[in-house]
This record gives C-alpha cells, structure tokens and sequence, in this order.
C-alpha cells in the first residue's frame, strides 16, 4: 500500500491563523438581517404593529414558528469549553473560536444558520438548566467539546427535556465518520467486521460514542478494547471509572495500550498527541487501520507510520493529509436533513444512514466536477481515499437526503418530503458557486504550481500574500523590491521570509536588466521613448520589470496594485504585453451576492465602448465565464429595455446584439435591457420572446461607469463579495489588486494569475 505521507495539503502558521481572526470584524461570523428594514412600512411589519400578527398565529399554532421565524433553519452550537478539541479544558470562553468555526461551517457547507453560545459552568446541572429553556429558538441542538463523563450525563437529560435535536457532535458526528472510514478500511483489507479485533485510545464523549455506533453496527463487544489514561479498561478495574466506561469493560490479561495493542487491527485514537508509539503500530496485525483522530495533533503522524510500515491505511483528523476523518464532514448535512424535515431527534437509524451514505460515497468515480475538490488528484477508492473530503460538492446531496429518508422512516420527521426529487435539486442549490470555484482555482495551481511575481514586495501586505502562496503550495513567490529593505519591512512585521520557494529580487542589480531594456525599448522606440527612458523604466519602475519578467518568461504571472492606481499600473503592463491575439483585454469581476454569482464586464478597462467593443466584451465575458465553470446566459445592459425608453446609449446596445446575431456565438445573450429584467424571472417573463432560459448569470455593461459604480455600490452597500476586476484577455497573466487590498485578496489573485497561466 502506498505511503501517506503524499500531498500534505496547506499549513498555516500561528500569526497566519491570528490574523485571519482578527482581520475586518474579528472573529468569524455576524448576523445579517433577510427583510428590508428601510421604511416605516418595514418597521410596522418587522415590529410592532405588524409582528402581532405572527406572535397570535404562533400562540395558537406552534408549528407555524417554522413559517414566520428562523427557527427551522437555526441551531445553536453549545458548549462549556471542557474539552476543546484535544487541548483540554480552557473553559468557555476560550472556547468561542471553535464554536464560531462549527457555526460559520454549518453555513458554508449546508447553508444552516447558526449561532454559537458558550456557558460558563462546569456543572452538568446548570448547564442542563441553562439550554434546556432555549428550545423554541433552535431547529437544533449541537453541544460541542464537553467533556466525558458530563457530556453523557447533559446530552441524555436534554434529549429527554425537548423537541428537537440534540446531538453532541464530538459522540455522535465522530462515531458516524470513522464508522464510515472503518466500513471502508475494512473492505479494502478484507476484513469482517465480526470478528476484528480493535483498540481505541480515548473513553471520553469520542471514544465511548464511537464504540458503542461500532457495536450497534455489528463489532463483537470482546474483540473491542478500551484504553483511557490509566491504560485498559478491563473487568474490575477501579482506578478513572465510571458507569460509560464499565459499559466496555472487558475480560483482558492486557493492561497498557501497549499490551492491547499486540496483534490488533485497528487502532481508533481519540484521546491526545503522541499517545500512539512506533514500536505499537509495529506490533499491530498485517495491513493495521489506524485512526488518530486527536485534534490538532494526531496520536501519531502519518509520516511516524510511513517510516516503519508501508501497509497501513492511515487516517488523522486533519485537512493536510489524506483521509480525514472529522466530524466536519457529518454535522452540517446531519442536521441539514433533520431541520429539513423537521425531525424530533437524531436517531440511530439516521446516524447509521449518515454513515453508510459516506462511505458509499467514496465508493463512487470521481466525476470532473468534483477531481477539484480532492487537492489535484481524482482519487480511486483505495487506501489513501477512504472517505471524502469537506468540499467534496456531493456531500450536500448526499447525506442530508439519507438522514432525512431515515428521520421519515423511523417516525421522527414532524414534516416528511414527498418529493426526493426535488429535495436534491433544492440541495444542491444550497452549494456556494463561488467557493467551489475558488477551490477549484486553488486545486489546480496546486497540481501546476506557478512562479508569481509580487511586483511590490516591499509592502507589507505582499509580503504576507506572498508567504501565504507559498505555504499554501501554489508555487513560488518572487517580491521584487531592494533586498535590505523587504527584509527590514518583514522583521518589523514580525513575516518569516526564509522559507523555499520565497525569492527576492532587485531590479537594479538583476542580470536580466539589459535583456529586459532592449526588450522594452524594441517595443517603445515608436512611441516615444529614448533607450534612457527604456533603461530607466526598467531600474526604477516594478510593474515593467515584472511584466518584461512575464513577457520573456522568467515567471508565470504578476500580482501588483496596492501602491498605484489600477489604470496606471495597467498601462505599464501593457508596455510590455499585448493583448492574446484575436482577444480584446478587457476587467470581469465576480459579484456574489445572497448565494448567486455574478459575473459583470468590463469593469476595468473600456471607458466608452462602441457597440463593436462591447459585442467583444460580451464575447471575452462568455469566455470567462466558462473558464469559471459557469455555463454563460449574458444580459445586454442598459437603462431601458427591448426599445423603452429610447435613447443613444440605448441603441448602441442594441446595435452590440445584433454585431453578436451576426457573429453566431455559441452562447445566450439578449438584450439591451434593465439590470431587474436581467436578474428577475418575474420581471423577465413580462418579455416572453426573451432568449435567455433563465436569469443573466453576465452582466455585460453598457460603459465602464455603470460597471464600477455598480460593482462597488454592491459591495460597499449590499454586502456583496467581488472578486476582481480580473484582467481578462492579456497574453500573459496578470492581476491587479485594489490599492486597498488586505493580504487575502492578493492571494486571490495570484492564484488567479497562476490558475490562468495554466490556461
Ligand atoms: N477527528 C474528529 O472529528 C474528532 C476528534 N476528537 C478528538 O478526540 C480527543 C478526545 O475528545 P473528547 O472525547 O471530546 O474528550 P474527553 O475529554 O471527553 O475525553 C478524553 C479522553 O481521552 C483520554 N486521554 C487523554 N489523553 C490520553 C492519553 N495520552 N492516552 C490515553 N487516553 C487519553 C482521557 O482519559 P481519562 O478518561 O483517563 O481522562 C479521556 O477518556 C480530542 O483530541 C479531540 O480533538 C474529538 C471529536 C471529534
Ligand atoms: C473535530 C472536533 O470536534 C474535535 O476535535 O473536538
Ligand atoms: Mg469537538
């Protein structure tokens, strides 16, 4: 079997993973209102008077609280900070980054609202008290990182005391996943489940949770031994006890993990960093599984295990390295289905539907659309690929439909789903395009890494961006910029450039520098400038340094923009790259907004454009956006539609449509008309001619204005995400960054620039 220790994925360091919680808003979530609250008309109707009227109904209906309140789509993720993945009790405060971290996951990978509350008692009795009141807020439940024996004691009590889920993640998610990896391990070793013989290390909430899901599913109680910190669980046993662990006690002579590991064949770690010693998994059976689940250090490292044997399959709770088996991949689909049909509980039957669902999944070919999910590779169900990854897109189609046909069947659902159909098309609707493209972007420069330059590398932000490329193994950075001064500006904030694959270089002292300048000055001698200017251009300005790096190509691609302005920095650029021939150059930005994308051009570079530059600008946008994954619907935008009101700007849209009628392009567009036609089916079908079969997904611009205006009134106002303006059309791949842009964004768009580069 092949060694783990393969395509490690993105690490980040200690500063990195600060600032990205302290960054804009600190941590990691708000909350964002889904009504207008702009007239007294609003006030009257979210308020008092209007709010009336929802309370009566609900008084005498309960179950209209699902039509009138968020209640059905929000659970609360709850926990007293005992014991926070496997760093202990650091108590509940100290607990809110991970609790906010469940919350904005649920989101983003199930479109579940959450909130994250931590109560400050170690007490399962006040604890009890304090949730078991909070049910008519919550479609759910998710207490999180309380410690055993407690957790047993408060999860049972508050399954007993309401009506609605209650699901201790770190019990139950965990034992749904590795009970999904392990039906899979155990296929491909050929294994049965009656009669392998397993150890787990951990008898806390993880470990008790996931032995008892192994039984219930068909693991013989003998052939499971229990391990905490005292050693083995055994048969009268008296030391560390209590009733959860004398549940599995077993008649053993072993008595350390050691011992109970001699011949075994699997190993589940859910206890702490380092528990698992070389010298145990030697002694483990021919092809051991082994599961070290402890977060965020495993019991033992899959390169621990690489070194002394190659036929383990090997599993960690980690996103940087393959298989892993965290609860992350469970919770957010398991409560997706329960909120979706209203369940009362999460049962078994529903848990053991989650599992068996993962573990089919990863049975299954990889089609195209998902191979960018799994970090570059399309993996074959095999040792190295047990369960699925996170993003995999499948998953929101998957599981929650499993859940909720086993909430249904089991009695449990209070609203069942007719339509299955129906419900996976809804399900899928819930994925976040963006996301997904930009994972896909991420992906496939991890697989072709690409050398960018970060045309200002004496700024602050690029520096960050350009470490943070690297580490996320997209390739390597180059900062251009006076070598004493980039390392002076990095010890002063506190940025670590030593790494490989960080080069620095000074274009005054670069032996490329007289290549460059005739390069320059070949292009520029007819347009006005003397070798002199060439030369100096070359010495002193970094955009023409880096794009004669890229046009002759000493590099891949260019990021620059935080010290000049966008027109600016472009026109440089152009001295040295043309436009891709049979291309025009034009801006694209990605607007996402309430869960739809939208691609909107030219928001960069055509301040007026004829009706022939914005029929090219149509046709680069349609590109584009395929490149993106999207199949392109574009709108012809203007103030008026189909002819009303009248007006010049107005006909030179037109006259674009009809140059693209001529042209027979191979994508939907129409036109002209208003940006609410474009993006309302109501408001489209008023026009049943349209050709468009569904809402504009580009948004071609009738002038650069409109597209700038909008694009940033989205953003600043409507809280929309854009991405861009990217640079389309060039020959060579570069980006520019707003002048304001924080290190994320320049990331973004390196990655960008290497992602096209490879295009
Ligand atoms: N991958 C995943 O999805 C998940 C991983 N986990 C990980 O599992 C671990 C336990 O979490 P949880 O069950 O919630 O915590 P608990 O506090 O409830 O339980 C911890 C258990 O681990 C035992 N333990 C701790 N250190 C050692 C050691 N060195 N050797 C043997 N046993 C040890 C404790 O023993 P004793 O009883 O003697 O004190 C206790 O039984 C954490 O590392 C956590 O990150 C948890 C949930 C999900
Ligand atoms: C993943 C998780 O919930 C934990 O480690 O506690
Ligand atoms: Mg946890």
């Amino acid at each position: 079997m092949a060694r783990k220790t393969e395509n490690p994925g993105p690490s980040v360091s200690a500063q990195e993973a600060l600032e990205f919680h302290a960054m804009g808003r600190p941590g990691k979530l708000e909350i964002v209102a889904t009504k207008p609250m702009a007239t007294q008309r609003d006030l009257s109707l979210a308020y008092s008077p209007g709010v009336a009227v929802p309370v009566l109904a609900i008084a005498e209906d309960p179950s209209r609280a699902f039509d009138y309140t968020a209640r059905g789509n929000m659970v609360a993720v709850i926990s007293n900070g005992t014991a926070i993945l496997g760093l202990g009790n650091l108590g509940a405060l100290a607990a809110k980054p991970v609790m906010e971290g469940k919350a904005v996951l649920f989101k983003r990978f199930a479109d579940v609202d959450s909130i994250d509350l931590e109560v400050d008692t170690e007490d399962a009795e006040e604890f009890i008290n304090c949730v078991r009141f909070l049910g008519p807020s919550f479609g759910g439940i998710n207490l999180e990182d309380i410690k055993a024996p407690e957790c047993f004691i408060i999860e049972q009590r508050l399954r007993e005391l309401m009506d609605i889920p209650v699901f201790h993640d770190d019990q139950h998610g965990t034992a749904i996943i590795s009970a999904a990896g392990l039906i899979n391990a155990l296929e491909i070793t050929g294994r049965d489940m009656k009669t392998t013989k397993m150890v787990c290390n951990g008898a806390g909430a993880a470990g008790i949770a996931c032995i008892e899901l192994m039984k219930a599913m068909g693991f013989a109680p003998e052939n499971i031994i229990l391990c905490d910190t005292k050693g083995v669980v055994f048969q009268g046993r008296t030391e560390g006890m209590n009733q959860w662990k004398s549940a599995h006690a077993v008649k053993t002579d072993a008595r350390s993990l050691a011992e109970a590991l001699d011949g075994a064949d699997v190993f589940l770690g859910l206890s702490a960093k380092g528990a698992l010693t070389t010298k145990m998994v030697q002694s483990m059976a021919e092809k051991p599984i082994i599961f070290a689940m402890a977060n965020p250090d495993p019991e033992i490292t899959p390169e621990e295990v690489a070194e002394i044997r190659t036929d383990a399959i090997m599993a960690t709770g980690r996103s940087d390295y393959p298989n892993q088996v965290n609860n992350v991949l469970g919770f957010p689909y398991i409560f997706r289905g329960a909120l979706d049909v209203r369940a009362t509980t999460i049962n078994d039957d529903m848990k053991i539907a989650a599992a068996r669902a993962l573990a089919e999944l990863a049975r299954q070919d990889v089609p195209d659309d998902v191979a960018a999910a799994y970090q570059g590779m399309r993996p074959k169900f095999g040792p190295n690929y047990i369960i699925p990854v996170p993003f995999d897109p499948r998953l929101i189609s998957a599981i929650p439909i499993a859940v909720a046909k086993a909430a249904m069947e089991s009695g449990v659902a209070r609203k069942p789903i007719l339509d299955l159909d129906r419900y996976a098309q809804e399900l899928s609707a819930r994925r976040d395009p963006i996301a997904s493209t930009l994972q896909r972007i991420y992906d496939r420069v991890r697989r072709q890494p690409k050398r960018i330059v970060f045309a200002e590398g004496e700024e602050e932000q690029v520096m960050r961006a350009a470490v943070s490329y690297v580490n996320q193994r997209l390739g390597t950075a180059i900062l251009l910029g006076r070598d004493d001064i980039i390392k002076e500006n990095a010890r002063n904030a506190g940025i670590e450039l030593g790494k490989q694959g960080i080069e620095i270089i000074n274009a005054r002292l670069s032996r490329r520098n007289g290549v460059y300048t005739d390069y320059l000055y070949e292009r520029m001698q007819r347009k006005g400038f003397l070798f002199r200017d060439c030369q100096r251009l070359i010495n002193n300005d970094r955009n023409h340094f880096a794009a004669c790096m890229v046009a002759l190509g000493d590099a891949d691609g260019i990021v620059t923009g935080v010290t000049r302005n966008y027109s600016t920095a472009l026109d440089d650029i152009r001295r040295a790259i043309d436009a891709k021939p049979g291309h025009r150059v034009i801006g694209a930005s990605i607007v996402l907004a309430r869960g739809r994308t939208v691609i909107v051009a030219d928001t960069a570079v055509h301040d007026m454009p004829n009706a022939e530059q914005i029929a090219d600008i149509a046709e680069e946008a349609a590109g584009f956006a395929r490149r993106m994954g999207y199949e392109p619907r574009l709108a012809m935008l203007a103030y008026s539609t189909f002819g009303h009101p009248q007006g010049e700007r107005s006909e030179r849209v037109q006259e674009a449509v009809r140059i693209l009628d001529k042209r027979r392009v191979d994508f939907e567009y129409d036109g002209e008309m208003a940006a609410d036609v474009a993006l309302n089916a109501r408001a489209m079908a008023q026009y049943p001619f349209i050709r468009l079969t569904g809402p504009a997904n580009v948004l071609i611009m009738p002038a650069f204005h409109s597209a700038s205006i909008s694009t940033k009134m989205l953003q600043e106002l409507g809280g929309s995400t854009v991405i861009g303006p990217l640079l389309v059309g060039l020959n060579k791949p570069v980006q520019i960054v707003s002048l304001n842009a924080k290190d994320s964004d320049i990331v973004n768009m390196a990655a960008i620039a290497a992602y096209t580069a490879g295009a």
